[in-house]
């Protein structure tokens, strides 16, 4: 069972989130089902960034909670979260640039225990067909490589639930399509519940199963996107000034 229809494993229930002495997400709850795509878009000050900063444990809501498994976990730092089975992936691929592919493994296999073995590093390349020579210093990865060598690295742990910020950012159009079909077997055949953050339309076309539209913190609309991308709401918070 896939979509919509699968028993939420991760929640938002009443999220708001005051920053600077202003709010800047009001009221934000979904459920995300295992194996579903949920894409989340809206222009720029939205409040995405914001969002997933409270989900994967960065910043605190000022009212709401999120909720893993039917466990409250709004409390819980990252470093918990992501023990419990919850990635978290950058806009902006950063990588430590004096190690080398290899080393960035062996770092990421021992980042917490229990600690890794070579076996699960092969596991989490070969997800994403990751095939950089393990002696190639990461300060010559190109933008792909460095999102697929974090990516393996965060699938290595087996996570249920990743939350991702712009996966397809300064990639080209053959490797927007690599990471279609990467989260496309993530999801549908490893069953993971995915939560995308994503300007380029296209990528959610092809794999969202329901987007949420986010403007000025607070979400205007919800559904398959090709029904609501034209709704009077999206086509105001897109095109007309605030
Ligand atoms: N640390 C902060 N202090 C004060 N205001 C902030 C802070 N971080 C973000 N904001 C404000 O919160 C609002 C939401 O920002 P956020 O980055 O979450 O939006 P976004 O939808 O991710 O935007 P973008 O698409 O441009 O990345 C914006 O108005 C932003 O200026």
């Amino acid at each position: 069972m896939t979509g919509a229809k699968a028993a939420p494993i991760f929640c938002a229930e009443n999220l708001s989130l005051d920053l600077g002495g202003r709010e800047v997400l009001r009221r934000i709850g979904f459920k995300l089902g295992a194996g579903e795509v949920l894409g989340i878009i809206g222009p720029n000050g939205a409040g995405k960034t914001s969002l997933l900063e409270i989900l994967s444990g960065r910043y605190q809501p000022k009212t709401g909670k999120v909720v893993y498994k039917g466990r409250d976990i709004t409390r819980l730092p990252l470093f918990e979260r992501a023990r419990m089975g919850l990635g978290r992936t950058y806009q902006t691929p950063i990588v430590c640039e004096d190690l080398t592919v290899g080393e960035t493994f062996k770092a990421a296999r021992q980042a917490y225990k229990p600690y890794l073995t070579r076996f699960d590093a092969e596991y989490g390349a070969n997800l994403v067909q990751f095939r950089t020579p393990q002696d190639r210093p990461n300060s010559q990865l190109k933008t792909f490589e460095r999102r697929k060598l974090l990516l393996a690295n965060l699938l290595m742990r087996r996570p249920e639930v990743l939350l991702m910020d712009e996966p397809a950012a300064g990639l080209i159009n053959a490797e927007i399509d690599e990471i279609d079909q990467i989260l496309r077997m993530l999801s549908k055949e490893m069953n993971m519940a995915v939560l995308i953050v994503e300007h380029r339309m296209e990528l959610l076309d092809s794999i969202a199963d329901r987007v949420i539209v986010m403007d000025a913190g607070e979400i205007i609309a919800e559904g398959k996107l090709a029904d609501i991308i034209d709704s009077p709401a999206v086509r105001a918070a897109y095109f007309e000034a605030h």
